[in-house]
């Protein structure tokens, strides 16, 4: 049940809403708008405000008469019935605001604004004498639209007027069929200046409807997502307490795998010997018919993830150290996180059965991290326990308990579920499956509902014991099927009311990730440097440069970050020797980079991947040629007008010295073709240590034009006799590309 709304009790009143939040706000109630919700206790302090005032209620009644009564006066006129409908919004002022509001508005002066209205009146009828004298055709079209709204007005609408989240004061008289001035003067009622075109909100526009005695109803906004998952808070009172959720951390080795094992097998034994527990994630222990959720997914990585996605599972951390080792680093960081994320920890010292066991070291280890144990006047609980021996287990558990019922933990059960993924995949069989822990609500079988951004009707849910569930409670951690697609750990559920909801919001969610994903993933290019500049989506340019030595790295480095201007700053985020790498295009398609090649090339899996990534991969052999290129690039003024295009490659697999042609490379052609009239360049080790012209290309003894992959054949180079075995020849051409 909603609280009641500010509007409502100033309907029960009698009174304007702006009256009662002047009133409220007299008596230190804070609300805002007429929309607000009020506490039981503040409407009770609200009606005694109004029952006190009754009197000077009474006699502003009074007042408002005489008012009247003066006004009639004013006109000569001694009859109500003669008080003809005021056609002037300011005339019908006079006819419906109390004296207060008279000289508020008064006071006021006319303030720009309501001029505004007055005259747009004014404008209004004079155009409408204008266009009856003198254009019959405009006249015509405006006698019409008066016959409408008349026609409109005499049939106020029975059934419920549907409206979106804004509706403009025009097309609300058009819906309602109320005039403009009826509405304005509604609006000025409620403190409201409004014009012909402002923009009403939903609640505004209920409340005027709501004077007006017409019904209106939300119209679903397909951008109202909030209004679709109709995520009400819960009323104290409705509020039953729930399990606590529990995650265990630890450093390395220290026993959160075999403290969650004895754990559920204590619990196993006890209750349903021979169960097959499955691993879904999270599970519910019995303690005595007190439940505890764990989350089965140990290390602060859970929560921790969790909570960047704003999402809060976790109630208590079960910090598990070894009474041998002591507080390590990873125990360390766990606390740090589990404080980050506001949740309290419980100290399982384990390993108490080891020889060196030294649970008072641990404790002392533990203070100097500003975790001061309970038996030490803290209020930190460390209990002792050996994960292998089960000793300890139940009092751990009680301590669980006894913290959680200290916390209070309550969920509302009677509500449509909301939960949060705690793990997901792909099950051959059975299509995507969830983890979900039920955070408030219950859900049921064949429910409906949004996680991230896909959605899905529950089909089966089951808890870790494969038993099949009807329902699911706060607390409870349970298996489900049934979704569009597999949803991301830490993504929230939330039950709606139909498919057809479900699917709006999922699609629209997945739209708006479409949209970011596509503004994110659109990867820079020195080609469109320029226009991703003056469009303001690159502030930065990241490089990545790779060289065949150090030096160069260095040197290509600092000459291009120098190029940086006040538009675009140029960053070399990673340098390195040798060839450009599957690696280095991932970092690059990870951050937004160029890969600036010096000397170097990339291998051919980097290729394929900068391909697929969109990388934009620039290969050099002068540190001059990089330097234009981006100046160029980042004035617009880049001219791609070639681009290079590899036809082959050889591997020289055997070296031969002829005194007429120096040396003649052996070779072996691995892929494409080896033109004898195109560029080639020789690379060693990933390094282009030539780059120049064939001068001889033979298979056998005959001089050839080309040679396919597969086969064999002597290669000389012009000036160049430097060639080795294992080289790889590669053979090239540049390729004119039409300009954009
Ligand atoms: N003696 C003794 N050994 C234990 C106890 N608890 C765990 N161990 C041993 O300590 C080792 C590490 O235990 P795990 O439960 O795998 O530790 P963990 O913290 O889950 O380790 P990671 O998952 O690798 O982080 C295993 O060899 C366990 O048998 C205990 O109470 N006593």
């Amino acid at each position: 049940m909603s609280k009641k709304r500010l509007y409502e009790l100033a309907k029960e009143l009698g009174v304007s809403s702006k009256e009662l939040i002047n009133k409220a706000k007299e008596a230190n109630i804070n609300i805002n708008n007429h929309m607000s919700n009020i506490e039981s206790h503040e409407e009770k302090a609200i009606r005694d405000l109004f029952t006190n005032n009754e009197k000077r209620a009474e006699n502003k009644t009074e007042n408002k008469e005489k008012v009247n009564i003066d006004y009639r006066r004013r006109n000569n006129q001694n009859s109500t019935e003669s008080l003809k409908p005021k056609e002037s919004v300011r005339d019908a002022i006079k006819d419906v605001i109390n004296e207060d509001f008279e000289s508020e508005f008064r006071s006021k002066k006319l303030t720009k604004k309501n001029k505004k209205i007055v005259s747009n009146k004014k404008n209004e009828d004079n155009a409408k004498k204008t266009y009856n004298k003198n254009d019959k055709k405009k006249g015509k079209q405006i006698n019409v639209q008066v016959n409408k709204d008349e026609n409109i007005q005499a049939n106020v609408p029975k059934k419920p007027i549907k409206i979106g989240s804004t509706i403009t004061v025009k097309d609300f008289s058009e819906k309602t069929g109320k005039t403009v001035a009826e509405i304005i003067k509604k609006l000025l009622l409620l403190g409201v200046v409004a014009t012909i075109n402002q923009e009403l909100d939903f609640d505004t526009a209920a409340l005027i409807a709501d004077e007006f005695g017409i019904k209106i109803e939300r119209a679903i906004d397909k951008d109202d997502e909030e209004l679709l998952l109709n995520d009400v808070e819960d009323k104290e009172e409705d509020l039953k307490p729930r399990p606590p959720v529990v995650t265990i951390m630890g450093h390395v080795d220290h026993g959160k795998t075999s403290l969650l094992d004895a754990i559920r097998q204590t619990n196993v034994i006890a209750t349903e010997a021979g169960g097959i527990t499955q691993h879904i994630g999270a599970y519910m222990v019995n303690v005595e018919g007190r439940k505890i959720a764990f989350l089965d997914t140990p290390g602060h990585e859970a929560f921790t993830a969790m909570r960047a996605r704003g999402a809060k599972v976790t109630d208590i951390a079960v910090l598990v150290v070894a009474a041998d080792d002591g507080v390590m680093p990873q125990t360390i960081e766990a606390i740090n996180h589990a404080k980050a994320a506001n949740v309290t920890i419980i100290v399982a010292i384990n390993k108490i059965d080891k020889a060196g066991a030294n649970p008072d070291r641990v404790k002392q280890e533990l203070t100097e991290h500003g975790l001061l144990p309970e038996d030490w006047g803290g209020d930190t609980i460390c209990v002792p326990v050996s994960a292998k021996k089960k000793i300890g287990i139940e009092n751990l558990l009680e301590m669980i308990l006894l913290v959680a019922e200290m916390q209070e933990l309550k969920a509302n059960p009677n509500r449509k579920a909301k939960g949060t993924v705690i793990e997901a995949k792909l099950d051959k069989n059975r299509g995507p499956v969830a983890t979900v822990l039920i955070q408030n609500g219950t859900l049921n079988a064949g429910d409906f509902f949004v996680v991230g951004n896909t959605h899905g009707k529950v089909r089966t849910m089951t808890d870790e014991k494969g038993k099949n569930l009807k329902k699911a409670g706060p607390s409870t951690p349970v298996e489900i099927t049934g979704l569009a697609e597999v949803p991301d750990a830490g993504d929230i559920l939330i039950v709606v009311d139909d498919e057809k909801v479900a699917k709006q919001i999922s699609d629209k969610r997945k739209e708006k990730y479409r949209q970011e994903h596509l503004q994110s993933g659109q990867k820079i290019s020195l080609d469109d440097l320029f226009s991703q500049i003056q469009s303001g989506k690159v502030k930065e340019l990241n490089l990545i440069v790779k060289a065949d030595v150090q030096g160069s790295v260095e040197a290509v480095k600092q000459s291009l970050e120098k190029l940086s201007n006040d538009e675009v700053k140029i960053k070399a985020i990673h340098g390195g020797v040798g060839a450009i790498t599957e690696t280095d295009v991932t970092f690059a398609s990870a951050s937004n980079a160029i890969i600036i090649g010096f000397n170097v090339r990339p291998q051919a899996s980097a290729m394929t991947l900068a391909e697929k990534e969109k990388v934009d991969i620039r290969l050099y052999r002068v540190i001059y040629d990089a330097i234009e290129d981006i100046q160029s690039a980042m004035k617009g003024m880049l001219e791609p007008e070639y681009k290079e295009v590899v036809l082959g490659h050889a591997e020289v697999r055997a070296i031969f010295k002829a005194s007429s042609i120096g040396t003649i490379a052996g070779s072996y052609v691995t892929d494409g073709k080896v033109n004898r009239n195109n560029d080639v360049r020789v690379i060693r080790d990933g390094v282009v240590i030539y780059e120049g012209k064939i001068s001889s290309l033979k298979r056998f003894k005959d001089d050839v034009k080309e040679v396919n992959t597969g086969f064999e054949c002597g290669i000389s180079l012009e000036k160049f006799n430097d060639i080795k075995e294992g080289d790889i020849i590669e053979c090239f051409t540049m390729e004119a590309i039409p300009r954009k």
